[in-house]
């Protein structure tokens, strides 16, 4: 049904009703308003969308226009759009799909403003479809991809809906107007958290189904000599293309793992959430802001180098790369803006160091900032162990969040405002903090390699392949590891020939390695990545069906080259 109402007429789209408008009602309704509104949304006798972005904000959610004026005297909330960039744009389903939506506003009562909390609106009729009084619509018009979904605009006219229509979970606003504090103010973010931890995955299985086309592409697709006389070999053959393509691979399965443990770590966070216990949220907001700004980047750049690697034909739309790579480049910006997100985790490892300065044993995720030594102890470690190489990223890390947190105490000694000195400082914090997601993921991928329940001969597989994934990481940021003399010229060199020996170690797994992901063909909608193989055949059929073939000689030659033609034959 889902999927039929995501393709019907290739303009209206579902995909935020399922997974950000109905988590919202799940996480931030109260137990009455889930009666009223959780089972029409999951049996979809309503369609929602999130509207929160306006287009004058997305990222400063505090910078929110929209606002909800509390009337006691009818206990009603009034939703107006103000100014023009008060207008909700970007929502997925908004524009033509949704009849309902949960509106991000500003939230006024006894004259009094409380922050951005969510509202339910229902915005279109359930009879007829068309807008209800005082709300306008509109779909905001083609974007680099995924224009099956309907990113709409709204705007509000001071729209009456009852008080009971704000989501009181945490916060309330009682019939006299009195606003009741939430346990925290941030748990009205609560279902960006949810969503930014699902992105991990989704980029985990768009990295897969990447490398699933350009593994299974470079096993049929056949080009040049590799010796004079020999037959062309596969181009999987050549080194430049494990290069290019195992590393993602690697990163794939990387990502698959990182995202089991964000699921499993929302999941207990939460939990003791719902029993008041909220010291696990600033963690969980650090972890998954900085896993969705990592894992959604190294995606985007991984599917265009995976791209690339398939030549033209990974150029065209049958390959199925350029819509895979439109839709990782969403990720990236949606959800919270990638460099912003990563810098709320800066802000956390900073708060975590001063802890850690001051005596506090650290614990989670940044337990090793406080284990790891300052002082590098050189020498020839052995680049082949798993060990070492997650010591490797974890000093690397820890050097650079402590630098980068000194550096900022430098910026405030020498007499600037914390905020100036933060931004000063913040292309320093960005790099520290992507330093430490990596350092999480390299970790995260050992420790489930080392303990997954596999047969022995797959955990073979899955160790070379982190050892592959640690290796390039590696070799790609070998300045951060020689900076202070942790790792040596000759330990950069040992990782790069044990590098080149893992690419050749995965080569014979490749193609199990990217069958193990099991995308259906369905799923993956590549002519290149067909399970078959027989890419040639459909790729000419696939041509084919192109509407330029509809007719032989198409309309445009009689209306302009022809006559375009005659004209520069006339003046010879
Ligand atoms: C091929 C790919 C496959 C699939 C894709 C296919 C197609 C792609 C198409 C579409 C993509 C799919 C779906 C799209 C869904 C997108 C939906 C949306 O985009 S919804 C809108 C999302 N918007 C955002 O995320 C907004 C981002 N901004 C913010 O979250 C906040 O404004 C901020 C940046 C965090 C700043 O907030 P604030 O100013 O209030 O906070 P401070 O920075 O001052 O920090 C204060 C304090 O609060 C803590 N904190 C902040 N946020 C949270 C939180 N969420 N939870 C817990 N705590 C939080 C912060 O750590 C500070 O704490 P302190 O240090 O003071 O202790
Ligand atoms: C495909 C897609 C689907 C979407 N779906 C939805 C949806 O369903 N519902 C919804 O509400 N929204 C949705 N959005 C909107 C999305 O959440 C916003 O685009 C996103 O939060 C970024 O905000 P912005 O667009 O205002 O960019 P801005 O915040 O204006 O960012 C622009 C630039 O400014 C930089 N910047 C901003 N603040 C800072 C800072 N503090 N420090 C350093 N740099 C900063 C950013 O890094 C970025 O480079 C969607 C967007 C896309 C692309």
């Amino acid at each position: 049904m889902a999927a039929a109402l995501q393709t019907l007429g290739g303009g209206i789209g579902i995909t935020l009703h399922w997974i950000a408008f109905t988590p919202t009602i799940e996480q931030q309704a109260t137990e009455e308003q889930k009666k009223k509104w959780l089972k029409l949304a999951q049996d979809v006798a309503i369609v929602g969308a999130y509207a929160q972005t306006e287009m004058g904000h997305g990222t400063f959610v505090r910078g929110l226009e929209t606002t909800a004026t509390y009337d006691p005297s009818t206990q009603e909330f009034v939703i107006n759009s103000p100014t023009l960039t008060s207008t909700k744009w970007w929502p997925g389903g908004l524009g033509k799909t949704a009849n309902h939506a949960t509106v991000m506003a500003q939230l006024y009562t006894r004259g009094k403003c409380y922050g951005p909390h969510n509202f339910m609106v229902q915005i279109r009729s359930l009879e007829n479809h068309q807008p209800c009084p005082g709300v306008t619509l509109g779909d905001i018009g083609p974007k680099m991809e995924s224009n099956g979904n309907d990113n709409g605009f709204a705007r509000f006219d001071h729209v009456r809906i009852p008080r009971e229509n704000m989501l009181m979970k945490f916060a309330r606003v009682e019939a006299d107007g009195t606003y009741v504090q939430p346990p925290s103010s941030k748990l009205a973010y609560s279902n960006m958290v949810y969503l930014r931890g699902t992105f991990v995955m989704s980029a985990a299985q768009a990295l897969a189904s990447a490398t699933t086309i350009a593994v299974r592409y470079s096993c049929v697709r056949r080009q040049s000599e590799m010796k004079p006389g020999e037959p062309e070999p596969q181009i999987l053959e050549y080194q430049t293309q494990q290069y290019k393509l195992f590393p993602q691979l690697a990163a794939a399965y990387a990502f698959w793992f990182a995202s089991w443990f964000m699921t499993q770590q929302h999941g207990s966070i939460t939990g003791s959430m719902e029993k008041g216990d909220m010291s696990g949220l600033a963690e969980l907001h650090a972890l998954s802001a900085g896993l969705k700004s990592y894992t959604t980047a190294v995606t985007a750049r991984g599917i265009d180098v995976c791209r690339m690697a398939c030549g033209g034909h990974g150029y065209s739309h049958a390959s199925g790369l350029p819509a895979l790579f439109g839709g990782a480049a969403a990720l990236c910006t949606a959800e919270g803006e990638n460099t912003v997100m990563m810098l709320q985790t800066a802000r956390y490892l900073v708060k975590c160091f001063a802890q850690s300065q001051a005596g506090k044993r650290l614990t989670g995720t940044v337990a090793y900032l406080s284990a790891v030594q300052p002082s590098p102890v050189a020498g020839n470690r052995n680049m082949s162990d798993l060990g070492t190489l997650v010591a490797a990223f974890q000093h690397r890390a820890a050097r650079m969040v402590r630098h980068a947190a000194m550096q900022m105490q430098g910026e405030m000694q020498k007499g600037k405002a914390r905020e100036d000195a933060w931004n000063s400082c913040s292309v320093l914090l960005i790099k520290a903090a992507e330093a430490h997601v990596h350092s999480f993921v390299v970790r995260n991928f050992a420790e489930t390699v080392q303990t997954v329940e596999v047969d022995e001969s797959v955990r073979a597989v899955l160790t070379s392949l982190c050892q592959l994934y640690s290796l390039y990481g590696i070799t790609e940021h070998a300045g951060d590891f020689l900076k202070d003399g942790y790792l040596t010229g000759r330990d950069i060199d040992a990782a790069s020939s044990h590098l080149s020996a893992m690419l050749a170690r995965v080569r014979p797994d490749a193609v199990a390695l990217v069958d193990a992901f099991d995308l259906h063909d369905k799923i993956l909608r590549s002519v290149l990545g067909r399970y078959d193989g027989r890419v040639y055949e459909h790729l000419y059929e696939w041509a084919k069906k192109s509407p330029l073939n509809k007719s032989e000689v198409h309309e445009s030659y009689y209306k302009y080259l022809q006559p375009f033609l005659k004209s520069n034959r006339a003046k010879l």
